[in-house]
């Protein structure tokens, strides 16, 4: 049985892969020679790779495409998408063609605000606490200057703090709610900033608040941090037509296909089941172009679900109506992300990423990762009432079978015609394939 190391983090990079091959595969010197492949020939951008993470082995692969054709408030966007799922991209600049001819998508910015809280334990009088507090809030914010006064210049800073008393769902528990502008940055590492100085300050007051028992002045902090859920971080992304112009082909009317989407979301939105499987294709979307432009994927995956969740059950995050013979279909999304700091100057294709997008603020990458999310889900809102998913998802994901299968680019060639007129299911892909080999 493999022992636990000390001190693996001490190791050089090739004692790390010496260590971890030995122990944990078959052929050390294969699993050696797949984990190098990955390295890249400049060193310096090997090293810089090296040093986003800890314990970095080798660099690990995801596909960066464009969906071209994205119209957005009259301006038109190629949007890069760093995902490794077949059939997204595809989707994405289908749906962005759709509405190029449809006037194109449109979006604004409801709320930029970002959240962090102090969290703590008080155990005391809770009139003597919120006297307190307004004793030391000019204090809060004096002594995070250090930390503000930059952000401060460019626009923003803290904008409010409140103390919030939440003993009725945890004994003796209170919370600072700070609210914060962080402009261009997703503000992760500011916002902490300012909370771990709150949580000072809160803790030096309380030991010299002359109204306070020796109790009450042992204030316990137990911990400050943003938080990820930002429902006032929102923004907008809608496409609208007349009815007669949502012409998708096939046998269905304009006007079925119109109601057959709006059914599809109100499922969506009183069913949990289908709805995290409608936002998970929103996310498809989101999600590629956070990753493309270097923001934190877990922090959105986690402020929108919640979102979803909203109202007590979890549900869909757009919507749907036929108005006056016109479709309208929309979502409301909270993304607080950068478009300065963290990988955004440092990852270079990160940076060519924003330059594709030309360099955009922050607020404007909300709108354009709102609109990657709308268009996925009307991309799989249209297959899923006409076609159904498997057709196109297939026709996509056939690639990645035939490379399974060890096909040669000529057996490749062969079989992509073959599955032009005939539908590709993992199982006719295999017998077509084994049938090509046999003849
Ligand atoms: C897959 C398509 C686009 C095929 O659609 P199609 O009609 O067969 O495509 P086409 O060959 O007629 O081409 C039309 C346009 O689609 C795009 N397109 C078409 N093919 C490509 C390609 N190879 N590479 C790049 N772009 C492509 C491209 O914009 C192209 O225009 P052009 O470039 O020719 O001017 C369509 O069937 C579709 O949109 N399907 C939905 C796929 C989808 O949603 N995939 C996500 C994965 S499934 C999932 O995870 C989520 C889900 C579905 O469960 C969510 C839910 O349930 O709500
Ligand atoms: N729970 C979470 O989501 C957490 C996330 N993180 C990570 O924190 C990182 C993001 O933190 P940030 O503070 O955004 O990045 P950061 O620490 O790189 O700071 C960005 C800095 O850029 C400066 N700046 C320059 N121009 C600006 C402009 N126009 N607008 C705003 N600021 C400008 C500001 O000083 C700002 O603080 C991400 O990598 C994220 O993964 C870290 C801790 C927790």
């Amino acid at each position: 049985m493999t022992k636990p190391i000390e001190g693996f983090s001490k190791l050089t990079k090739e004692e790390k892969l010496d260590w971890i091959t030995t122990n944990y595969t078959e052929n050390s010197e294969d699993a050696k020679k797949i984990l190098k492949r990955y390295w890249n020939p400049d060193k310096t951008l090997q090293q810089l790779h090296d040093e986003f993470i800890e314990n970095t082995l080798t660099n690990y692969y995801l596909p960066f495409g464009i969906a071209p054709n994205f119209l957005i408030n009259d301006t038109l966007y190629a949007i890069p998408m760093a995902i490794e799922e077949s059939s997204v991209v595809a989707a994405a600049s289908k749906a962005a063609k759709f509405w190029l001819t449809r006037g194109g998508f449109k979006t604004r910015v409801l709320g930029t605000q970002k959240i962090g809280q102090v969290h703590f334990i008080f155990q005391g009088n809770p009139q003597k606490l919120s006297a307190f507090f307004e004793e030391i809030k000019p204090k809060l914010y004096s002594e995070a200057v250090p930390i503000t006064k930059n952000m401060e210049k460019r626009g923003g800073g803290i904008t409010e703090i409140e103390l919030r008393n939440k003993t009725k769902a945890l004994e003796n528990y209170y919370q600072l709610h700070c609210t914060f502008e962080t402009l261009d940055a997703m503000g992760a590492n500011f916002i902490n900033s300012c909370l771990e100085q709150f949580a000072n300050t809160l803790k030096t007051g309380a030991q010299n608040f002359a109204s306070f028992t020796k109790e009450e002045k042992n204030i316990e902090v137990v911990m400050a941090i943003l938080s990820n859920y930002v429902p006032n971080c929102l923004v907008r992304a809608e496409v609208s037509c007349p009815v007669n112009q949502l012409n998708v082909g096939g046998q269905l009317s304009s006007a079925d296909f119109a109601q057959k989407m709006v059914r599809a979301v109100e499922i969506a939105k009183v069913e949990p089941h289908r709805a995290v499987t409608h936002n998970k294709g929103i996310m498809n979307g989101i999600d590629a172009v956070i990753l493309a432009t270097g923001n934190d994927f877990r922090a959105v995956e986690a402020g929108v679900h919640a979102y979803a969740a909203k109202d007590g059950r979890y549900s869909s995050l757009t919507h749907a109506e036929v108005k006056d013979n016109t479709f309208r279909f929309w979502i409301d999304v909270p993304l607080a992300l950068g478009t300065v700091g963290g990988l955004t100057s440092l990852h270079p294709l990160v940076k060519l990423a924003l330059e594709i997008l030309g360099k955009p603020s922050a607020e404007e990458l909300m709108q354009i990762v709102a609109v990657a999310g709308l268009a996925q889900n009307f991309a799989a809102l249209r297959s899923l009432v006409t076609t159904g998913i498997q057709e196109g998802h297939m026709k996509m994901h056939l690639l990645n079978i035939l490379n399974q299968l060890g096909a040669t680019e000529a057996e490749k060639t062969r079989l992509t015609e073959y599955f032009k007129k005939n539908a590709a299911t993992h199982s006719a892909v295999v017998a077509a394939f084994e049938q090509l080999r046999k003849s």
